[in-house]
């Protein structure tokens, strides 16, 4: 007789939605990344903090597809993507949301899930819309029945008719993390999503993230600053150091490990601590 196993995935022996593995990026005489490990199992929310300048940036930008190693593989699902473009990977399952969200000033909550929504279930529809005259056509039914959904699961439903050009910046990082959402993604990549954020905002975002990961099974991978906040969230911990991982593990475990300490030490700011984003000096930075 044949035995049905359901239930979850088992991250032991799953392939990894996302894994890099001996990742090394070099700006010329610059080792930025050296021999980068990461590996985000199905369903698992992971972190990746580091003190100013330890690669961070980089190995989002690497994972992204925005930027390619000089060495190593990124795989999604167990397949090698190293080549593949961003466009690529998020057709894959890769969504991602940004420090600085990019969304289109004139639209509304509801308008920005519609059209991800429409881009992941019609593409081509889209595109016939804009040179046919058909606009931003009506949702269907069934769209209204998805996008709802979404909007509710984010507690967007008050601000689902507004324009977001006059939202607040959580709210408008609820809305990043919305449409990427609507695209059905494995893997949600999240660039600093608390940077900006008061603390209110960022206890109200920790608590929409983990809901998000439990009720869509979205493996999540948070990029931040604010170190307090994934030792609170997040299952497995990545710490970056001068280019290279100085320690993986749960958060009890690099809250009290003695390297992380005096890395954090060094650049005066120890775990727990809520770093100030750092200014960015490069808005070319993530199109390298
Ligand atoms: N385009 C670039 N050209 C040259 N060096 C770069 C470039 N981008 C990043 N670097 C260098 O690579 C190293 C890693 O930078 P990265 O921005 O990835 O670190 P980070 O951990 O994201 O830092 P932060 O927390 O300050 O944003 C740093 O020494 C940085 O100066």
């Amino acid at each position: 007789m044949t035995t049905v196993t359901t239930g979850p995935p088992d991250p032991s022996t799953a392939a990894a939605r996302l894994e890099a593995s001996g990742v090394t990026v070099r700006f010329g005489g610059l080792v930025a990344l050296e021999g980068v490990d990461i590996t985000v199992p199905a369903g698992a929310m992971v972190g990746l903090v580091g003190p100013n300048g330890a690669g961070k940036s980089t190995l989002f930008a690497v994972l992204s597809g925005l930027l390619r190693p000089d060495a190593g593989r990124v795989r999604m699902g167990g397949e090698d993507v190293t080549r593949a473009s961003a466009a690529a990977r998020a057709r894959r399952g890769l969504a991602r949301t940004f420090q600085r969200p990019e969304l289109f000033s004139g639209l509304t909550v509801r308008e920005h899930v519609v059209l991800a929504d429409r881009v992941r279930r019609r593409g081509g529809r889209i595109l016939r819309d804009l040179v046919t005259g058909g606009g931003f056509r009506r949702p269907s039914a069934a769209e209204d029945g998805r996008v709802a959904a979404i909007i509710e699961s984010l507690h967007l439903e008050e601000l689902r008719d507004r324009e977001v050009s006059g939202l607040s910046l959580g709210a408008c990082r609820l809305v990043e993390v919305a449409r990427a959402l609507a695209t059905g993604p494995d893997v949600l990549l999240l660039d600093e999503p608390a940077s900006g954020l008061d603390g209110r905002e960022t206890a109200e975002l920790a608590a929409t993230l983990t809901r998000v990961n439990a009720e869509h099974g979205v493996s999540l991978l948070l990029v931040e600053h604010d170190v307090e906040l994934v030792l609170g969230m997040c299952e497995t911990v990545n710490v970056l150091d001068f280019g290279t991982v100085l320690r993986t593990g749960p958060p009890e475990e690099i809250r009290s490990d003695p390297a992380v300490r005096a890395a954090y030490l060094g650049a005066e700011q120890p775990p727990g601590t809520a770093r100030e984003a750092a200014p960015d000096t490069d808005p070319e930075k993530e199109r390298r």
